[in-house]
């Protein structure tokens, strides 16, 4: 995943990303001598506002920039500022509600049981949602009803599409101001999606949040996003469409 996209405006930028050069490492913890990297040469601009779709081919790094974002994979510092910070280096970032990254599985880490472990315990949608402390009740009970959330479903007799809502409204209860969605409405059905885009719409035009949304769905996002970010395979270059 390569490529020299930017874009910029005079609002106050909340990602920025300059010359992001990234390669897994390899078994020593160092990236494999001769590699490739799987993204190089790679700057994006994002502001308050903004909403940036993220499309391309399967392995093209998607959700590997999306971890970087969210502080999962070490950059060097300057390659990526989020609201000014290194999310690999500033954990408050993610632990204030600031920046949020909401992934496609929901899973935790369960001592003597492994880690991500899937959330799928005896346990109601009802406490889990009210066991987030702090949270504004007119912003929770939005979330609700945007998400059409019974609160008496139990997680280990929901289905896929029902747990999935209750994992977003979780994601969604802190206001953010960066989000970082990777495929996570693949399991929700046309009329939940088509409420969800709505609301995160709303959040960014008039809390000034930015989103940033990786999907293979492009139904419905016709007039969605401002920015969109998509790699073409065949030219292994990412391409910036800015169309705010
Ligand atoms: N932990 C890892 N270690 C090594 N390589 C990895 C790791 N995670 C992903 N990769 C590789 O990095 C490449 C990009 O993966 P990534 O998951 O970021 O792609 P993606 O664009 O999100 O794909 P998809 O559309 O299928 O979700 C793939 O070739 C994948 O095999």
């Amino acid at each position: 995943m390569a490529g020299k996209g930017t874009h910029s405006d005079s609002k106050a930028a909340t990602i920025v990303i300059k010359d992001l050069r990234f390669t897994y490492p390899g078994i020593d913890g160092h990236p494999p001598p001769g590699s490739t990297p799987l993204i190089q040469d790679f700057n994006l601009t994002l502001s308050s506002g903004h909403r940036c779709l993220l499309v391309g081919s399967n392995g093209a790094g998607k959700t590997t920039l999306l971890k970087i974002l969210g502080g999962k994979h070490l950059v060097e510092p300057d390659m990526v500022r989020v609201l000014g910070r290194s999310a690999f280096h500033d954990t408050t970032l993610i632990s204030s509600g600031d920046l949020c990254y909401l992934g496609g599985e929901w899973r935790r880490d369960v001592a003597f049981a492994g880690f991500e472990v899937p959330i799928q315990m005896d346990i109601s949608a009802q406490k889990m949602i009210f066991g987030v402390p702090g949270i504004d009740p007119q912003r929770r009970a939005e979330l609700i009803k945007v998400l059409d959330i019974d609160l008496s479903w139990r997680l280990h007799k929901v289905s896929d599409g029902q747990r999935r809502r209750v994992q977003i409204c979780m994601g969604l209860l802190k206001p953010f101001k960066v989000l970082l969605l990777d495929e996570i409405t693949v399991d929700l059905d046309v009329l939940a999606r088509a409420d969800l885009l709505r609301f995160l719409r709303k959040e960014c035009d008039e809390r000034g949040a930015t989103i940033i949304y990786a999907t293979h769905i492009f139904d419905g996002l016709e007039d969605w996003p401002t920015n969109i970010v998509c790699q073409c395979s065949i030219l292994n270059s990412f391409y910036v469409n800015v169309l705010a």
